[in-house]
């Protein structure tokens, strides 16, 4: 590495770890003084990245190519933006993905067997084994998205009209990976509460092979769905599934990375994890555990033989396409997961700030939550029709106004224009933070004199 190219990386790890400082630090009721030397802070935040803009030849604070304006990011702002909360990467991430963003950089001492989860430097293959008991499963591959692994498996059992059993709320992906297998989804209904039952899903196996004569060849159920983000009863589930011989696959998209997650005592044939979404990774990223008795069969090598060339690429799996994740994806991945291991351990923590800022949002007459409550996650679905939206009614900005004055107040991560029924996520945020977000939401709401309970 040229001394030029160490000096820039030596800057931008200087600035990852000034970043690091200034998170959770943001303008949350700070005094004059305290106002002052934050902002004396940012400036000179934006003075070393001016400098290594300038050191890279490309001297812009806005751009960071001639398309590419540069991101706001956490560090300015309180992100409440649905989905990305818990996949931000942590400044060890920023970091690996520096180092190892070239294609192919996970390949330097890749030796034989040549395949990814076998590599030692980098330690990627300790990386699988490490991945695999942390949801306490047998085995564990990096996968390019949840999707991915959906895929995976969807591919290894289903056959052409083979139906699969996915709850009323499952994310599109499950259809998709359904429908390139061949096979064909049947939704569990949801209760009056916008949940997937065991019960449900019993009386729904029993419809299916009922009315089609076969035995579903998957059950796959998100443990908390992307639209409201409930709890389903996932152990529940797994035992019906069972009791009829089928597979079931967990969806961990909203939970791997951000919770406790026992892949056994759930009782998963597969579990299914988001690198992006909940793993503080670059994406597309995430994890594919499985138990030794479905390894061989999802993970199952190549059996091809070249008709003219003999060749054979025996080590290389088929469902995963040989190789995944081969630089800053997976290095991103490895690079955050000692801080993912520790802050699973606080998920309580992140679920009682998610109901300290709903139930401040509640109070103000009108608004709603429409996914279960007290929460049991940091993602909420709400309704604001009838408390900011009445405002947006007569305002002149219409439905921007929320956004206008969220923004003013350094919030950013919903829709702007979209907030009558939206979802947020409180994922990360510290305390003072979401107490500044809990009065933010007040202070807009006494403003334009929307009635508040105490
Ligand atoms: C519940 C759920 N499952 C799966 C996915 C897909 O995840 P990925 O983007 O990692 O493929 C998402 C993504 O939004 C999701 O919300």
């Amino acid at each position: 590495m040229s001394i030029r190219v160490q000096k820039t990386f030596e800057a931008l790890f200087a600035l990852e770890d000034l970043r690091e400082i200034f998170r959770g630090s943001l303008p949350t009721g700070l005094d004059e003084e305290e106002e002052k030397a934050f902002r004396a802070k940012i400036a000179d935040l934006k003075s070393i990245i001016a400098e290594l803009e300038e050191d890279r030849g490309t001297p812009r604070t806005t751009m960071i190519a001639d398309t590419i304006p540069l991101r706001s990011r956490e560090e300015e702002y309180i992100n409440i933006q649905p989905i990305q909360a818990a996949g931000r990467l942590t400044p060890e991430a920023r970091k690996a993905l520096i180092s190892y963003g070239d294609g192919y950089s996970t390949c330097d001492a890749c030796r034989k067997p040549f395949r990814l989860d076998k590599i030692t430097k980098p330690s990627i293959a300790a990386f699988h084994e490490d991945l695999a008991k942390f949801v306490n499963m047998d085995q564990a591959r990096v996968v390019p998205g949840a999707r991915r692994g959906f895929q995976a498996v969807a591919s290894t059992l289903v056959s052409k009209g083979d139906p699969v059993i996915v709850s009323a709320l499952a994310h599109y992906t499950e259809f998709l990976a359904v429908e390139e297998a061949g096979g064909v989804v049947k939704e569990v209904p949801l209760d009056a509460g916008n949940r997937v039952t065991a019960d449900a899903t019993a009386e729904k196996i029993e419809e299916v092979v009922r009315e089609s004569g076969k035995t579903p060849a998957l059950v796959m159920i998100d443990h908390y769905d992307y639209q409201f983000a409930n709890q389903h009863d996932v152990r529940g589930i797994a035992k019906v599934a069972h009791q009829y011989d089928i597979p079931f696959l967990y969806n961990g998209a909203y939970t791997v990375g951000v919770m406790p997650v026992d892949g056994k005592a759930i009782g998963a044939d597969f579990v299914v994890g988001s690198g992006h979404k909940s793993m503080a990774s670059v994406a597309p990223s995430g994890v594919l555990a499985t138990t030794d008795e479905w390894a061989p069969k999802v993970l199952r090598t190549t059996a091809m033989v070249g008709d003219v060339t003999n060749r054979k690429f025996g080590i290389k799996e088929v469902e995963m396409l040989g190789c995944t994740l081969m630089g800053g994806t997976l290095l991103s991945m490895m690079a955050s997961f000692p801080a993912v291991k520790e802050r699973v351990n606080h998920w309580d923590e992140e679920v009682k700030k998610s109901n300290y800022f709903i139930d401040a949002l509640l109070a103000i007459e009108g608004s709603k939550v429409l996914s279960e409550y007290p929460r049991k996650h940091t993602l909420t679905k709400v309704d604001t029709t009838g408390s900011f939206d009445a405002v947006a009614a007569t305002h002149k900005r219409r439905g921007f106004f929320l956004s206008d004055e969220l923004s003013k107040r350094g919030i950013v991560g919903e829709f702007a224009g979209a907030t009558r029924t939206w979802k947020l996520n409180t994922y990360g945020l510290s305390w003072k933070q979401v107490r500044y977000l809990a009065e933010a939401f007040q202070e807009i709401a006494a403003k334009y004199d929307l009635p508040i309970t105490t």
